[in-house]
C-alpha cells in the first residue's frame, strides 16, 4: 500500500498544495519552518484520525480558516520487498481515494472515493501507518496524555471499533460532567436536584458500559505489544536491564473482576461521588489511563536515563510497526520525521536500506547533504519542499545521486534500521543535552 498523491487545502502553513508520492523512499526536503512535517503529519492524521503533535484537531487548520481537507490517492501495492514495484504491477493496481475534513466546528467527516460522507473515525485504520519523531521520547518522559496518544492511535489501527468508541466515550464523559457541575451547583444553593440525580445515574451506567468496552480494547493491544517491545528493547540496548510495558486503567476492575466488573466500578463511583460533585469532573474512566513503562521493575520516567528512556520510545514505536505489519499483513506506510540530522553515513545508509524494503517511507530532512548517495537500482524520490511552497532553497541541490541499497534480507534490514535508529536516539539525546 502506498499513497501517490497527497492534495491538502488549509491543512496548518499550507493553503493549497499537491505532492506527488512513488512507492518506496519519497523525501521532502527544505528549510526549517517550511512545512515539511505539515505535509506527513497530514498522512498521519488521514491514518490514525489524530496528529502525535496535537490533543485537539484544532491546529491542524490554516488559522483563520473553517475546514481544512486532506486528500490521499491510495494505491494497494503490495508488500513483496520489492517496494518501488513494477510498471507493469502499477498498471494493474488499485486506487482509492480517501478525503477527510477537519472543522474548526463539528465532528472531522471523510469520504472514499467521492462517495457519501461519513465520520473520518470510520475510515481510521485503512491507511496503516507509523511515524517516528522527534516528539517520541515524550512518550516515557511526558505526561500521561502523550502514551494515550500513542495508544489511541495504536488502537486506531489494530481495533476496528476503537474510534467511536472512544469518540462515544468522550461524548458521555462530557455530559456527566456537566450533570455532576449541576449537582454541585445545586447543593450550594440549596435547589432540587432529583432530576439531575437520575440524570447522572443513567450517564454513569452508559459510562461505565462504554469505558469497560475501551479498557478491554486497550488491554489488548498493550498485551500485543508487550512482548515486541521488551523484545526489541533487549536487541537496541545489548540485554542490559529489563523493560516491561504493561496497562494501567483507571478502571482497574476490568483487569480485576474478568467478565462482571460493572457493578465493582458502580460501587466505585459511589464512594467518589462526594468528591466528583465538589469539582465538577469525572474522577475515574479511561480519560485518566497510564501505560507503566519499567525498567528492572521501577518506573522508566523516574529511574531511566535520558538515553534509556529514548530508545524506550524507539522500541515502543518498532512494536507498533511490527505488530501491524504482521496483524494486518499490510506493511505500514512509515514515516521518519528528521531523523538524518547528525547522524554518520553508515547509519543513514542503514536507514534507507530499511526504507528501501517498505511499500512507502516518507522522509523529511532538512539538507539532502543529509542524505547518503549510494549505487542502487531503486531510486529515492526526492521532493522539494520550497519549490512546493514557492519559494528558493539551496538545500535540495544534488538530488539526482540518492538510492537505496537493497542487497540484504529484511531481518538484517530491520535489524540495521534499529541500530541507526538508536544512533538517532543518541544524536538527540545529545542534543537536548546541549540544550539544558
Ligand atoms: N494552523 C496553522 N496555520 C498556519 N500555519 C501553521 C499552522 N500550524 C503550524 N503552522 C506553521 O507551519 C510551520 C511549521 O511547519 P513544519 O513543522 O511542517 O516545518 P518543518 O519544515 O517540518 O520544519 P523543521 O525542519 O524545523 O521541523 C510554521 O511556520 C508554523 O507557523
Amino acid at each position: 500500500m502506498y499513497i501517490s498523491r497527497l492534495a491538502l487545502d488549509h491543512y496548518r502553513s499550507w493553503s493549497q498544495v499537491v505532492v506527488d508520492f512513488v512507492p518506496g523512499v519519497n523525501i521532502l526536503v527544505g528549510r526549517n519552518g517550511l512545512g515539511k512535517t505539515n505535509l506527513v503529519e497530514a498522512v498521519e492524521v488521514l491514518s490514525t484520525g489524530t496528529s502525535h503533535r496535537v490533543s485537539s484537531t484544532l491546529p491542524l487548520i490554516e488559522r483563520g480558516q473553517p475546514t481544512a481537507t486532506i486528500r490521499a490517492n491510495v494505491m494497494d501495492g503490495r508488500a513483496d520487498g520489492n517496494a518501488a514495484g513494477d510498471a507493469d504491477d502499477r498498471a494493474t493496481e488499485q486506487a482509492t481515494t480517501y478525503e477527510a475534513s477537519i472543522h474548526a466546528r463539528g465532528a472531522n467527516r471523510a469520504r472514499v472515493n467521492s462517495g457519501s460522507s461519513v465520520y473520518l473515525r470510520d475510515i481510521v485504520g485503512s491507511i496503516p501507518s507509523v511515524a517516528f519523531t522527534p516528539e517520541d521520547q515524550r512518550l516515557v518522559s511526558g505526561d500521561p496524555a502523550s502514551r494515550r496518544g500513542f495508544l489511541n492511535q495504536a488502537a486506531a489501527l489494530l481495533e476496528p471499533d476503537y474510534m467511536a468508541t472512544l469518540q462515544q466515550l468522550t461524548r458521555i464523559g462530557r455530559q456527566r460532567a456537566a450533570l455532576l457541575k449541576q449537582l454541585g451547583a445545586a447543593a450550594n444553593t440549596g435547589q432540587p436536584m432529583d432530576a439531575a440525580l437520575s440524570g447522572l445515574e443513567i450517564w454513569t451506567g452508559q459510562f461505565i458500559e462504554t469505558g469497560v468496552a475501551l479498557t478491554r480494547m486497550r488491554n489488548r493491544v498493550v498485551d500485543r505489544l508487550a512482548g515486541p517491545f521488551s523484545a526489541i528493547y533487549a536487541d537496541l540496548a545489548g540485554g542490559g536491564e529489563p523493560v516491561r510495558l504493561t496497562y494501567a486503567p483507571s478502571f482497574d476492575e476490568v483487569l480485576l473482576y474478568g467478565d462482571d466488573p460493572h457493578p465493582h466500578i458502580s460501587e466505585h463511583f459511589q464512594r467518589i461521588y462526594p468528591g466528583e460533585v465538589a469539582r465538577g469532573v469525572n474522577l475515574i474512566g479511561p480519560q485518566r489511563d497510564d501505560l507503566e513503562l519499567t525498567l528492572s521493575g521501577c518506573p522508566a520516567r523516574e529511574f531511566a536515563s535520558n538515553g534509556e528512556m529514548w530508545t524506550m520510545a524507539l522500541a515502543l514505536k518498532m512494536a507498533l510497526f511490527r505488530v501491524v505489519r504482521e496483524t494486518l499483513a499490510i506493511n505500514p506506510i512509515v514515516i521518519l520525521d528528521d531523523v538524518f540530522a547528525q547522524l554518520d553515513d553508515h547509519r543513514r545508509t542503514q536507514i534507507l536500506e530499511f526504507a528501501g524494503r517498505q511499500d512507502q517511507v516518507l522522509i523529511t530532512t532538512a539538507s539532502l547533504g543529509d542524505v547518503p548517495a549510494l549505487p542502487s537500482r531503486e531510486k529515492a524520490h526526492v521532493i522539494d519542499v520550497g519549490a512546493l511552497a514557492g519559494v528558493r532553497d539551496g538545500n535540495v541541490a544534488g538530488a539526482s545521486g540518492i538510492g537505496t541499497a537493497s542487497s540484504s534480507t529484511d531481518a538484517g534490514a530491520d535489524a540495521a534500521f534499529a541500530e541507526a535508529m538508536a544512533a538517532v536516539v543518541r544524536a538527540r539525546q545529545r542534543r537536548s543535552e546541549e540544550r539544558s
